[in-house]
């Protein structure tokens, strides 16, 4: 089985929101690499709308479910009461929530479990009780795998921003190692692993393969650069490569 690819357009939709015009189209994208054999969308809504605005997580949604039924929608972002409200409303396949501060730039860290128990444990309640999936994004560290258990979360999202920055060998090593014990920690906690932060089909592939359990990864920077270079579907074809995809049976 391989790990699934789910597409994040958030930069799609910073292009376009460059102008106030409607392209690049961020549905239009959506729809090519969800023809071209994407599992799912992923949007991470920020309160500053400077990229994903409200209006297109109803949009991505109804394209979704009237055209590709079936294909996932992935809503990721830090469960403030608006951002609770927007998926109630939207009912995705799987939130992933996203311990971001108001206006960060990126997000840059996963949740500081511990600290924030009570709350993760009543907000994931809440959600999956409305027949959400429910992911936390967590940093690279085997121990918060078992702690994402005891909130309820049903699957983890390893944040790879560190090894996605890793450059030097050494650094990259490191960073890999712990990205590794971290998916490993999520098969023995009983969690399912997602993963995603900097990604790309460089360093994709020897990830996918240090980790059967790896059930999906959601990209969105990378996939935005290679379309510059190799358009949308022909990009999405080599991310699902990269993902163990065989390609063989119809998108
Ligand atoms: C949680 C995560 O790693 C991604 O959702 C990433 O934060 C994308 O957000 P931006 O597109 O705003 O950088
Ligand atoms: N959850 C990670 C994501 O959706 C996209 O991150 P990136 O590929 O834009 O770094």
């Amino acid at each position: 089985m391989s790990t699934k690819l789910s597409v994040n357009v958030n930069a799609i939709a910073f292009l376009r929101n460059r102008r106030n015009l409607p392209w690049p189209s961020v549905e239009g994208l959506g729809r090519i690499a969800l023809q071209a054999g994407a599992y799912g969308l992923t949007v991470h809504p920020r309160p500053d709308e400077r990229h994903i605005r409200r209006s297109d997580v109803g949009i991505l949604k109804d394209m979704i479910r009237k055209e590709y039924p079936g294909r996932e929608f992935n809503i990721e972002g830090n469960p403030d009461p608006d951002f609770v409200k927007l998926v109630l409303a939207a009912k995705p396949d799987q939130v992933t929530l996203v311990p971001d501060d108001i206006g960060q730039a990126t997000s840059d860290h996963g949740w500081d479990i511990a600290t924030h128990k009570s709350f993760l444990t009543d907000v994931i309640g809440k959600l999956k009780s409305q027949s959400m999936r429910v992911s936390i994004f967590i940093d690279a560290e085997p121990e918060l795998a078992f702690q994402a258990k005891d909130v309820g979360a049903d699957r983890v999202e390893i944040y790879t921003g560190p090894y996605g920055g890793a450059f030097e060998p050494l650094a990259l090593e490191r960073e890999f190692r712990k990205v590794v014990a971290t998916g490993k920690a999520a098969e023995k906690a009983g969690v399912g692993l997602n993963a995603g932060h900097d990604l790309t089909r460089e360093n994709l592939p020897r990830l996918v393969a240090a980790l059967p359990n790896l059930r999906e990864v959601s990209i969105g920077h990378a996939i935005t650069a290679d379309a510059l270079v190799f358009g949308m579907a022909e990009t999405v074809r080599l991310f699902r490569m990269a993902c163990g995809d065989k390609i063989s049976e119809a998108a």
